[in-house]
């Protein structure tokens, strides 16, 4: 069919159909769009499109069928919305998309470029600052907010692509610049059946996504890298390895100062000493990824390492919040899977004389799997483990935080997050070192399908000016 009517808009919620929309009917997780094309076309749709294969009802006016709605979704949102910014970049990887898309955004900006980030923590551009939900947003939000970007003079952007984006295609209509690729970890393993299969998904960035001859930046040091290569490379994109293993950008020497770390980079035959005002060694892995992709979009490597000296940590992620009177340092972290809880406790044991302490718990209706997992690694490179609740949603928290002290032995119990905070900081000496994960620059607790207002620094900032008062 032919659709020749001017269309107002397009949209997959039959709930926010408007006359003259394009109503996309989606087969989803949780219910089918195309149960609700009756009442979209009844709000006045314009035209319903839906899979090849989709039963919809014969009185909902003229149907456009498609082999990939959700691709068909994401092309016609870009070609509806329009102007992209210039330089479009996106970054994959189990951990350190926000950090690298938020890194990529301050070295365009030092070099002088009108640069945004988009991703989990929400967008930031010259004059705009929003906070987040989801990391990469459904193509309508997404092609709508590149749209205004690109009208506000933002030539750059940084975004983040995250498995449920890729799979769902959520930006097979951004024009890409050059990709990035972090790590590969245990994660969404409720969403995806297999590692494998979240591998796939991740890699669509490189294989579906990237235009041919595009650089690809891909951190070296990974397990997973050198399947993140080869994918690259037969897809035909300019392949760049960065990291300790890197070719493009290597990495030769690090020396971990308390709260920063000095670091040695070679590049094309020179060699740059950077200080990186960041903790921990991934800080390290994702800015090198970040100044990969500023380079290979036309950075020049001189500002590209002089900005390096300049990055603050994404919001949250090993963010030092205050210390106590006697100088234990109070971090609040992202860490919500394995990986990165490992990671994380990890970066802090080098600076650490006296012992680590980690305050977290794991998301209600999320992957169980990882529960047992966290505790044990929480029980292996932590001294004190204190389990609370982070996002119960609609399960017992008392369940959720069950599962992960099966393999905490040892590890104490404290449901209320808040308390949990309290009596982390109450036992802190001086030479020990607090990390609270888990939500990161969230700012809620969500209990049931309630979010009550929570902020881990709102907390810790709240017990460490009593201590000192
Ligand atoms: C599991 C998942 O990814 N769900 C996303 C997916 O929803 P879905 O299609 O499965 O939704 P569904 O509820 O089954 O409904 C099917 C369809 O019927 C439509 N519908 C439903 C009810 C109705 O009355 N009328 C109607 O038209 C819905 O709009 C939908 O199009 O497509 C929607 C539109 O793009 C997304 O908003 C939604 O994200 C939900 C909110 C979500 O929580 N997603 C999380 C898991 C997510 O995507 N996270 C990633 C990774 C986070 C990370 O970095 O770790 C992210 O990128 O944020
Ligand atoms: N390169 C890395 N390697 C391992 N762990 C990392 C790395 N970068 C960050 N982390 C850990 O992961 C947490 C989240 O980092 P970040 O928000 O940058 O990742 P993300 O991929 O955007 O995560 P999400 O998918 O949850 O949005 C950090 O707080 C830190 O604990
Ligand atoms: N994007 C992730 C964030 C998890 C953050 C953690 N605080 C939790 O609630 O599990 C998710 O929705 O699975
Ligand atoms: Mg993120």
């Amino acid at each position: 069919a032919e659709l020749d009517v001017p269309v107002t808009g397009l949209t997959v919620d039959s709930r926010t159909v408007e006359p003259g929309n394009l109503f996309f009917a989606m087969a989803g997780v949780k219910t089918d769009g195309a149960r609700f094309a009756a009442q979209a076309a009844s709000k006045g749709a314009v035209a319903i499109v839906a899979a090849d294969d989709a039963d919809l009802p014969a009185d909902v006016g003229l149907v456009l069928r498609s082999a990939d709605p959700r691709l068909a979704l994401a092309r016609m949102a870009a070609a509806y919305f329009g102007p992209q910014p210039r330089v479009m970049a996106a970054v994959t990887g189990t951990a350190g998309k926000t950090s690298v898309a938020s890194f990529l955004r301050q070295i365009w900006a030092h070099a002088g470029e009108k640069a945004a980030m988009l991703g989990t923590t929400g967008v930031t551009a010259p004059g705009r600052t929003e906070y987040g939900s989801l990391t990469t947003p459904d193509p309508v939000a997404l092609h709508r907010l590149l749209a205004e970007l690109a009208s506000d003079g933002v030539t750059h952007a940084a975004m983040e692509a995250s498995s449920h984006g890729l799979d769902q295609r959520r930006l097979d209509g951004v024009s890409l610049s050059v990709a990035g690729f972090t790590n590969l970890g245990r994660d969404h393993m409720d969403y995806h059946p297999t590692m494998e299969n979240y591998m796939a998904a991740k890699m669509r960035l490189f294989d579906c996504l990237l235009p041919k001859g595009a650089p690809a930046v891909i951190f070296a040091d990974d397990p997973w890298s050198e399947r993140a290569v080869e994918v690259a490379e037969r897809a035909g994109a300019r392949v760049l390895t960065v990291g300790r293993k890197g070719g493009f950008l290597s990495l030769k020497r690090v020396e971990h100062l308390r709260h920063k770390q000095v670091g040695e980079i070679h590049l094309e035959g020179r060699i740059f000493e950077v200080d990186l005002p960041l903790a921990g060694d991934f800080q390290f892995s994702n800015a090198l990824v970040a100044a990969g992709m500023a380079i290979a979009t036309g950075t020049s490597a001189d500002l590209a390492m002089a900005a390096l000296e300049h990055l603050t940590g994404a919001a949250g992620r090993l963010e030092l919040v205050g210390s106590t009177a006697d100088g234990a340092p109070v971090y609040v972290d992202y860490a919500h899977k394995p990986e990165a809880l490992e990671n994380v406790l990890g970066a802090v044991r080098p600076f650490t004389t006296g012992r680590v302490v980690v305050v977290f718990g794991c998301g209600g209706d999320r992957d169980r799997g990882k529960r047992p997992i966290m505790g044990g690694i929480a029980t292996k490179l932590a001294d004190v483990v204190i389990v609370t609740d982070d996002n119960p949603r609609s399960e017992d928290p008392a369940e959720v935080r069950a599962e992960i002290m099966i393999a905490a032995p040892g590890a104490t119990e404290i449901g209320d997050r808040a308390e949990a905070i309290r009596s982390a900081i109450a036992m802190l000496n001086a030479g020990d070192t607090l990390i609270v994960a888990g939500k990161g620059h969230e700012q809620g607790q969500t209990v049931g399908d309630k979010v009550l207002p929570f902020s881990d620094h709102a907390e810790i900032r709240k017990v460490l000016e009593a201590l000192s008062a």
